[in-house]
């Protein structure tokens, strides 16, 4: 490795000279860098120089979208792989100190402005000349993410900005979810602010088997440290969140006054009282009913719901019915057949129960509610109901209705963040579902009511566009898939070029984050979660080999496997 002239090319604070501006690149946001490093600058990095902005130098930020070489041994020297090229130069005589430049290409991202709160593009590409160095851990850590570091907190002693003087650590209601993936580990830790993401919601995107229950998991662990507390509802359409628990024992979550509670509901639990349903629920669970029927349904079901009870079922409801149309219609009598099927007669809809909401949700407490042994349509309806019996809480508790006189509907004090795993099943691109008009609703105005989702998918293509293009920060992880690429590139707008570029090659754990609660993507390596992650594959030729053994050591099953001893030759269980 070469130095750049004879100067030191190192400052404190992990700071390197890197290299020098060649001139301007393609395009116009874009310029050429020269080095004689091969080993500092990786592709991703993020590189800085010193630009004058109104009389002030200021630090610009450019991140390195491209290196190759410029110049090297000739290919020829390295034909024998058993000689080492430095071998062949010096027999010929050639010098091989500094003959290794590289030619960057760098976009600037921008200076750091701290009235902005945000990056500012100085509109100005570095001259050819200007020194180029690698951007200050501890200033990256406070400007990446969007931190909201403003002039005051940035402002040093003598009164001038200093951007890594700012402590990450000591702010509040931060999720630490890893490190730069370009720095060693933890040398520029990403901490991304809660309140964007849980307000303008979050997408977490990859393929699977990339990591993306491993990181919401992190995600969660953020959440519930003591200076978050949040109100967490997972919806786990596979019960993969059951170590969760392990966060109420664990010292890192708690504190003096705070231990993080877990709760699971299991459908036994989580009954829905027929009369929450909408009567285009009920229309979307049951086969095809004709026109007529629909029109007497949503008659009989508007007159059962004016009604002050609750606690009306089917047989209620099919009496306005015939009350309506008389008791030999024979629309209402085709509907009868098909709301005892699918209604009456599935134990997950009941006349009265109705888990209360405080209950289910409050501060300091992640419920996870556990549908594996539900059908699909089944665990749609539950995210319906109660995604809109929140919904309607957190409106009341905002616009103030607990206050006025006659209000008996719920109020949900604190803001909440309800995390689905298989985003695409309650928000499909295609098809039929009854919660995806609420997850819009939610998507699109929850920001004012402070009602957050986070959608977890391996197909964003077949995420409803709407409501994916909602999911203000993105989580985006290895994905190969062209059609998921452009669902990506349609409806993220943090995505650009550079970020798809980086999917198809990231491994499990590498994330690119975008959106609200960055000042610009970056590439990170997810930390390491607390809690142990409930959602490995399973080890299929380990738990053959087990099951196998076990089976053996069956003394009817070895007896009857040996077809040469014993009574039984197998055959006679056979008849
Ligand atoms: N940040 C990380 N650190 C360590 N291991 C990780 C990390 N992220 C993922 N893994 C490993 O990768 C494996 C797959 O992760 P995970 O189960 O989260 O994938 P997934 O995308 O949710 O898959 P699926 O779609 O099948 O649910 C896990 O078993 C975990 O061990």
């Amino acid at each position: 490795m070469s130095s750049l002239g004879s100067e030191t090319s190192t400052e404190d604070g992990g700071k390197e000279l890197i290299g020098t501006v060649a001139g301007p690149g393609d395009d116009p946001n874009e310029f050429v860098v020269v080095t004689p490093d091969d080993q500092a600058v990786k592709t991703g990095e993020f590189i800085s120089y010193t630009v004058p902005v109104d009389g002030t130098g200021r630090e610009v930020i450019a991140r390195v979208t491209n290196r190759e070489q410029a110049r090297g041994l000739p290919e020829t020297f390295m034909a024998d792989p058993n000689v080492a090229p430095e071998a062949v130069a010096s027999t010929l005589g050639v010098p091989t100190d500094d003959i290794d430049l590289y030619r960057l290409e760098a976009t600037v991202i921008g200076f750091y402005d701290t009235g902005m709160q945000t990056f500012s593009n100085p509109r100005q590409l570095p001259s050819p000349g200007t020194r180029l160095w690698t951007a200050p851990n501890e200033m990256l850590e406070a400007i990446l993410p969007n931190l909201g570091v403003d002039e005051q907190e940035a402002t040093d002693a003598n009164g001038s900005v200093d951007l890594s003087r700012i402590n990450v650590e000591e702010r509040e209601g931060l999720a630490h979810m890893g490190w730069l993936l370009n720095r060693e580990a933890n040398a520029v830790d990403v901490h991304i602010p809660i309140d964007e993401f849980a307000a303008t919601h979050l997408a977490i995107l990859a393929s699977t088997g990339s990591g993306k229950s491993y990181t919401a998991g992190v995600l969660m662990e953020e959440m519930m440290m003591p200076d978050s507390r949040a109100s967490l509802l997972v919806f786990d359409p596979h019960g993969e969140y059951s170590s969760l628990s392990e966060m109420r024992g664990n010292g890192i979550f708690a504190s003096d006054d705070y231990h993080p509670e877990v709760e699971y509901f299991t459908p036994e639990n989580l009954r829905i009282r027929i009369s929450e349903l909408n009567v285009g629920d009920v229309m979307s669970i049951l086969d095809n009913p004709s026109d007529r029927m629909q029109e007497r349904l949503d008659s009989g079901w508007r007159a059962m719901q004016r009604r002050e009870s609750r606690t009306w079922g089917i047989d209620d409801l099919l009496e306005e019915m015939r009350d309506q149309y008389g008791d030999d219609d024979s629309s209402v009598g085709a509907l009868e057949w098909r709301l005892r099927r699918s209604i009456q007669r599935n134990d997950l809809f009941t006349t009265d129960v109705n888990v209360p909401l405080d209950d289910l949700v409050a501060p300091g407490r992640c419920t996870v509610l556990q549908m594996d042994t539900l059908g699909r349509r089944d665990q749609q309806m539950i995210a319906t109901v109660l995604l809109r019996r929140l919904y309607q809480a957190r409106l009341a508790a905002v616009r103030g209705r607990g206050d006025e006189e006659g209000y008996d509907g719920e109020i949900i004090e604190q803001p909440l963040f309800a995390l689905f795993e298989e985003g695409h099943r309650f928000a499909p691109s295609t098809g039929e579902a009854p919660s995806l008009e609420i997850m819009r609703t939610v998507t699109s105005e929850g920001r004012k009511f402070g009602f957050g989702l986070g959608i977890i998918s391996q197909r964003p293509s077949k995420i409803d566009q709407d409501v994916l293009s909602q999911c203000g920060t993105q989580v985006t992880m290895q994905i190969q898939n062209p059609t998921d690429q452009d669902a990506i590139k349609n409806s993220v707008e943090a995505a650009g070029e550079e970020v798809l570029r980086e999917l198809p090659g990231l491994t499990p754990g590498q994330a690119v984050v975008s959106g609200d609660a960055m000042n610009t993507p970056v590439l990170i390596q997810v930390r390491e979660r607390h809690t142990t992650h409930g959602a490995g594959s399973i080890p299929a030729t380990s738990q053959w080999k087990q099951a196998h053994e076990q089976r053996n050591e069956q003394p009817g099953r070895t007896e009857s496997a040996d077809m040469g001893g014993g009574e039984s030759t197998g055959e006679e269980d056979l008849l």
